[in-house]
């Protein structure tokens, strides 16, 4: 089987505050985690769709999702992601795309897997840091500044050869890497990165909704 995506979606959405998982909240009416998994399957280079969820949201979750299988997801991303990758066995290619980057355009969902296909073992969408970035002690006093060259702020959905990802997480122990591609890292494993998309962004808080829903409306109008 070809390319299948594993939709990590079982946070509990805390920073948000909906009072319901951050995946089931909808954005213009319709749940994050739907549109997640419709934009990948709009790239037509998606095969498959599991989406990992909370454990007991399993129904909800399932409801409001229109493809795909659902999974009872774990404690951390870490965690869920990999037992969403124990249900794609068959895939040579996996994507991870969090729901919370639900409007990632399908153009980068192409790219990311053409540059997988072109032979690397795992590929990043990322985008240039728009801020100054200062390193602080605890006190939050300024420490450093950080030279912003060369410095990217990583995206998903991100894209790898299946066979890197399994071994990266098999390793993983303890270690609670922020992405799978920091996983991949500490095997040892190349990260590459292709052009991300500020549409891409992920939704942490209630600002981030409000854009979210404005961004929605702003392109369904004629
Ligand atoms: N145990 C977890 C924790 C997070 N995620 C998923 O990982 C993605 C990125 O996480 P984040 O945006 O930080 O979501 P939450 O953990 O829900 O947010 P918060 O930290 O505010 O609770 C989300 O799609 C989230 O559902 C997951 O599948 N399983
Ligand atoms: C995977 C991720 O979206 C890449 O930027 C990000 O690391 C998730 O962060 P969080 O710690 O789950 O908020």
């Amino acid at each position: 089987m070809g390319v299948a995506a594993v939709v990590p979606a079982a946070g509990s959405g805390l920073r948000l505050g909906a009072g319901m998982p951050k995946a089931l909240v909808r954005v213009a009416g319709v749940a994050m985690v739907a549109r997640a998994v419709d934009g990948l399957l709009a790239s037509g280079v998606v095969d498959d769709v599991v989406v990992v969820a909370p454990p007991e949201h399993l129904d909800a979750m399932a409801e409001v999702t229109t493809a795909g299988r659902v999974v009872p997801g774990g404690p951390d991303r870490v965690a869920s992601v990999a037992l969403g990758l124990a249900e794609v066995r068959d895939a040579n290619v996996v994507l991870v795309h969090d729901a919370a980057r639900c409007l990632c355009p399908a153009s980068v969902v192409a790219s990311v897997v053409a540059a997988v296909r072109a032979g690397h073992g795992a590929v990043v969408p990322a985008i240039p840091v728009a801020d100054t970035v200062r390193r602080v002690d605890a006190d939050g006093h300024v420490v450093d500044l950080v030279d912003r060259t060369g410095l990217l702020a990583v995206q998903t959905p991100q894209g790898f050869d299946a066979e890197v990802l399994r071994r990266a997480h098999a390793a993983a122990g303890e270690l609670r890497a922020t992405d799978d591609a920091g996983l991949v890292e500490a095997i040892g494993g190349e990260v590459v990165t292709v052009p991300g998309d500020p549409r891409a962004f992920k939704i942490t808080s209630a600002l981030d909704l409000a854009m979210a829903e404005a961004l929605v409306r702003t392109e369904l109008e004629p």
